[in-house]
């Protein structure tokens, strides 16, 4: 056999490589030599393979026999590659056996991933020999897709040379693994490894692929209930929105699952609809809202929006993100404990950073979100602050960016929250340009943006005379010669706070009565 690198401590039945978890991956031995060598002959008899394209053999592979093959998750799909159901029957215990094994090392190296479990979506018995075509597997990622994987070295019972396994680490150093019987190698997203070449003999490996799912999800559908989950369709996800949208419709939990699972597994139409349904679901209805939180929908969209603006990962063409991001801040909304737990998973940072960088919708909801984020929630005005989001709210209130009308409203309403509570707060956004800027849209906004303005003004309690100083006095006076009751009212609401001007004030108000 190989050298053997990177050994530790080989006395130990569960044995960790040299090479800490979070680098992605990790090798163990779980003790399983003894069974593996009574359940080889039986895997040899069982074994069939097909004939596939796997990874760069194009339609050529043909030493992997597939036991479990699942079909709802169209990319993953392997050309020409059939189940044997009777492979699955012999390895089903093991299986599943290694997939809590699996399971618990990926909870270990993802603290976060708590709402999510793994779901296996490929098994497969591949048999290496010294024959060209079938001797070993390149280097490569087991796919997007899949977001841990394992590789068991089954008992050869030919024996061989060669074989054993490379893999990368996050720094790109390469660590060889001469794996024997009962040894599985645990490996995260996107890990390269390959398996190398064999020499002599018969290499039997089994293989295994698994994808994240939201824990709920995965309950559902191991209690053996029907669950209509699954025949849910963009149609229904559509008429589930318009029911929802402006009115309070409250929903069933299967209905929360079917539209998680389309947003977790569908295709990206599915996904823009399933995540629009949701921001509905969630935006007239507190019980919707609860249930919502209780089915893992917050930490699903939160996994998903972490995933979709990672550093080099696509955002997706469709308005997906967008409308994650909109369900998030209407589940935040009225709720301090919402708040609290969306925004400990990161929330925050990839809000400002659409706010930032998005495309006009996704900063229209991005700042709504914040708005509904920070309204009376202390750390979390503070959090938002200290991401810098501030300067990108003021450029879109300068309207240097094109964006849509209610972008305004929603900015001015975010610097009001922001702003409320705390003189430091307030004076990071004067410091920022932003008393200026509101005194503008005071003076030449619309209707509706005066009156933000003004009660944006009116949470910077420790301002007064620096508003003054910026010449609200006319814009205000204006205001409260106005038509709307609403534009008099937040006019007089700032004027009070301004002695000299509280005289000026009910003298307009006096002159309009006459
Ligand atoms: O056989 C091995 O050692 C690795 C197999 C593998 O990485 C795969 O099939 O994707
Ligand atoms: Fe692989």
């Amino acid at each position: 056999m190989g050298k053997r690198v990177f050994r530790v401590n080989t006395c130990c039945k569960r044995r960790r490589a040299s090479v800490p978890a979070s680098e992605g991956f990790e090798i163990v031995d779980l003790g399983l030599a003894q069974r593996l060598t009574e359940l080889s002959y039986q895997i040899e008899t069982c074994y069939q393979p097909c004939t596939t394209s796997y990874l760069d053999a194009k339609g050529h592979w043909n030493i992997s026999c597939y036991s479990e093959l699942a079909e709802d998750v169209p990319d993953l799909m392997v050309p020409g590659a059939v189940q044997h159901p009777p492979l699955l029957a012999l390895l089903l215990p093991l299986l599943d056996e290694l997939t809590v094994h699996l399971t618990r090392w990926w909870h270990s190296i993802h603290p976060h991933k708590n709402g999510f479990t793994l779901r296996r979506v490929q098994s497969f018995v591949t048999k290496y020999s010294a024959t060209h075509g079938k001797s070993h597997l390149t280097r490569h990622v087991d796919g997007p897709q899949v977001h841990a994987s394992m590789i068991l070295q089954l008992h050869s019972p030919k024996g061989f040379a060669g074989g054993g396994m490379t893999v990368w680490d996050s720094e790109q150093q390469e660590h060889f693994y001469q794996l024997r019987a009962g040894e599985l190698c645990l490996l995260d997203h996107m890990v390269w490894h390959q398996s190398n070449q064999v020499t002599s003999g018969e290499r039997w490996v089994l293989v295994v692929f698994c994808q994240q799912v939201a824990t709920a999800i995965a309950n559902c559908h191991l209690s053996n209930a029907p669950c209509p989950i699954s025949q849910m369709t963009c149609q229904d996800a559509i008429s589930i929105a318009t029911l929802a949208a402006d009115q309070h419709f409250q929903v069933e939990k299967s209905v929360v699952f079917g539209l998680m699972k389309m947003l977790e597994f569908g295709g990206p139409e599915e996904r823009e609809r399933a995540a629009f349904a949701l921001g509905c679901v969630a935006a007239n209805c507190s019980e919707n809202r609860e249930l919502m939180m209780e089915c893992g929908a917050a930490q699903l969209m939160i996994d998903l929006l972490h995933r979709m603006l990672a550093v080099g990962s696509m955002k997706p063409a469709t308005h997906e993100c967008a409308w994650i991001v909109a369900a998030l801040g209407r589940l935040a909304s009225k709720s301090t404990s919402n708040k609290s737990i969306i925004a400990r998973e990161g929330v925050i940072n990839l809000v400002a950073e659409l706010v930032r960088s998005g495309n006009a919708l996704e900063r229209e909801e991005a700042i709504s979100t914040l708005c509904n984020l920070s309204a009376n929630h202390e750390s979390n005005k503070d959090a938002i602050v200290a991401t810098g989001v501030v300067e990108s709210l003021l450029k879109v209130l300068k309207g240097e960016a094109l964006g849509c009308i209610k972008e305004r409203l929603w900015c001015m309403a975010a610097l009001s929250n922001l702003a409320s509570g705390s003189v430091r707060r307030q004076t990071v956004i004067l410091v920022a340009g932003g008393i200026k800027d509101l005194a503008k849209v005071l003076s030449s906004g619309t209707s509706k943006e005066r009156c933000r303005a003004a009660a944006a003004l009116a949470s910077f309690t420790e301002h007064r005379q620096i508003i003054l100083d910026a010449g609200v006095m006319d814009s205000l006076c204006s205001m409260l010669q106005a038509d709307g009751a609403e534009e008099k009212e937040e006019a007089m609401f700032l004027m009070e706070d301004f002695e000299p001007a509280r005289n000026l004030g009910l003298c307009w108000a006096k002159k309009k009565s006459v």
